[in-house]
């Protein structure tokens, strides 16, 4: 019988495996620390060809606490049972393949959702905090989380405030299901947040004298490292307390995930900006509209703005090596279009050209060498320079990502309530997997140049590929 067949908890076998049909991982007995990897093939895989799967199972509480146990879900009580996720549900993360390649093992996460039986009894005592920038939607993922829970028969949730120093800085705010009545309509944190202040120790010892059962953190690629300090803390203290993430990051820069949630909002207000910018740009003569954008080490958000708005002329990211001056550099081309058409939109976001490392403002250096070119050229232009960096990270969310954060919150209760820990509820293929903390820990996810998103942007704007024009940098200055 399969581990699956049986309902084990799946432990993925990081071994590279040859090309098979089985799915490779190893089976935790309830009993013993003891896995071995063996060879599980899920019950639903009939017949030959199939691929194999890599699976990545969550770590589960049973994977270091022997005597955990379970119980039928008390939401066995209000819901049909074939709502409920089987254990043998897997979800595929590479859905593109060159058939005419040699195969490797597809990535596979088990797909979120409510299991027929929980490791968490009535009246769990959950706390979630809130770290890193603010983002919309963080307020719908704290009240999705708060009512969860209380379906479930939680007795306390608490909220933790101004991010990770809240766990022994302050005291807890009590979240109830009066409290958390509208909070989506409101941006920012309710809970406050902050960067900064990661006492690890301090940390596990106010949940452990809390008696915390479920921990819930909410943040970016830094929380995503703090919170997997802590779960791996709680193993060792051997705590029966699940900790979770829900990835948040405006920037959309965590790896794995098809998308953070505030990150659609952020690209639908950024067009707010861009429409701004082109109205501006072309009411002028010889106008040259400035955008900058957040995106500190990840251009997502100008990328996704400036495709999607169809105005802007050049986009400049981190991710893409540029120069400024030379006949192949942006300036030059910004005059092109000035040329051409009497205007000329720019999007950049904050992190590109790589001056903000070294404490400089990418779009006020943008700003000024443009002013400088034109003016050696004795040409009068207009420049309009717009900066709604903030603007864009403080507003509630829109419709899609209200119902993206309402999907990752519940799906955080059900796989903690599930027994899981050391996860993140995250999208993939547009659907909802429990993924590993270990998978998003140290990378940050960049817009690749070479991929079709880029290439999209590059063909309608029209923008040059700057790397291959770096004949005539020393015509009139340096670049960036
Ligand atoms: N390597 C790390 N180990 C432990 N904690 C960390 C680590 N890096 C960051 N943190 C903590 O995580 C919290 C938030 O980190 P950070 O300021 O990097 O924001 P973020 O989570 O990446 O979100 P954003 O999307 O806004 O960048 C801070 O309290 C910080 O101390
Ligand atoms: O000024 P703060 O609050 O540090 O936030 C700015 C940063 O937050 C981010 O939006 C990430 O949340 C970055 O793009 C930006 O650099
Ligand atoms: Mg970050």
């Amino acid at each position: 019988m399969s581990a699956f067949a049986i309902g084990l908890p799946l432990k993925v076998d990081k071994q590279p495996h040859k090309w098979s049909r089985n799915l490779c991982c190893t089976a935790a007995t309830p009993n013993s620390n003891l896995r071995k990897p063996r060879p599980v093939t899920p019950p639903n895989v009939k017949g030959g060809g199939l691929p194999p799967f890599k699976l990545h199972v969550a770590p589960h509480l049973r994977d270091y606490l022997q005597a955990v146990q379970q119980y039928p879900s008390p939401l066995l009580r209000t819901r049909r049972h074939n709502t409920f996720v089987q254990p043998a549900d897997i979800i595929l993360r590479d859905i593109s393949l060159n058939v005419d390649q040699t195969p490797t093992q597809l990535d596979a996460f088990l797909k979120a959702g409510p299991r027929r039986n929980v490791y968490h009894a009535n009246g769990v005592r959950a706390a979630v905090v809130s770290c890193g920038g603010i983002c919309p939607g963080i307020n719908t993922v704290i009240k999705e989380i708060t009512l969860c829970l209380f379906r479930y028969g939680a007795s306390k949730v608490f909220g933790v405030r101004h991010g990770y120093r809240g766990f022994y800085n302050s005291h807890w705010q009590e979240l109830t299901e009066e409290s958390v009545v509208g909070l989506n309509k409101m941006g920012g944190s309710v809970l406050g947040s902050s960067r900064g202040g990661f006492d690890l120790e301090r940390i596990v010892d106010a949940i452990e004298t809390r008696r915390i059962d479920q921990v819930y953190v909410i943040g970016g690629d830094g929380t995503i490292m703090g919170c997997h300090k802590i779960f791996e803390e709680v193993v060792r203290r051997r705590l029966k307390t699940s900790v979770i993430s829900i990835p948040k990051t405006i920037d959309n820069d965590i790896a794995v995930i098809d998308r953070s949630f505030g990150f659609e909002t952020a690209v639908d207000e950024a067009q707010r900006a861009i429409n701004a910018a082109y109205t501006e740009a072309t009411s002028f003569p010889d106008c040259i509209a400035l955008v900058k954008l957040m995106g500190r080490n990840s251009g997502f958000i100008a990328c996704h703005a400036a495709l999607a708005s169809e105005e802007v002329d050049c986009c400049l990211i981190p991710e893409e090596e540029f120069v400024l001056h030379g006949s192949g550099g942006v300036l030059a081309y910004v005059e092109q279009k000035l040329n051409e058409k009497g205007h000329c939109v720019v999007v950049v976001a904050e992190g590109a050209g790589h001056i903000k490392d070294q404490g400089g403002d990418i779009g006020v250096h943008l700003m000024n060498e443009t002013k400088k070119y034109f003016a050696r050229k004795n040409r009068e232009i207009s420049l309009k320079y717009l900066d709604p960096t903030y603007q864009i990270r403080a507003i509630p969310t829109t419709t899609h990502d209200n119902i993206l954060c309402i999907l990752l919150a519940h799906a955080a209760v059900h796989g903690a309530y599930a027994g899981y820990t050391g996860f993140s509820s995250g999208l993939i293929n547009s659907r909802n997997v429990f993924i590993p903390l270990e998978m998003l820990v140290g990378i940050q996810k960049k817009v690749d140049t070479m991929q079709s998103d880029w290439q999209r942007l590059r063909m309608s704007t029209g923008q040059p590929d700057w790397f291959f024009q770096e004949d005539d940098m020393s015509t009139d200055g340096a670049g960036v």
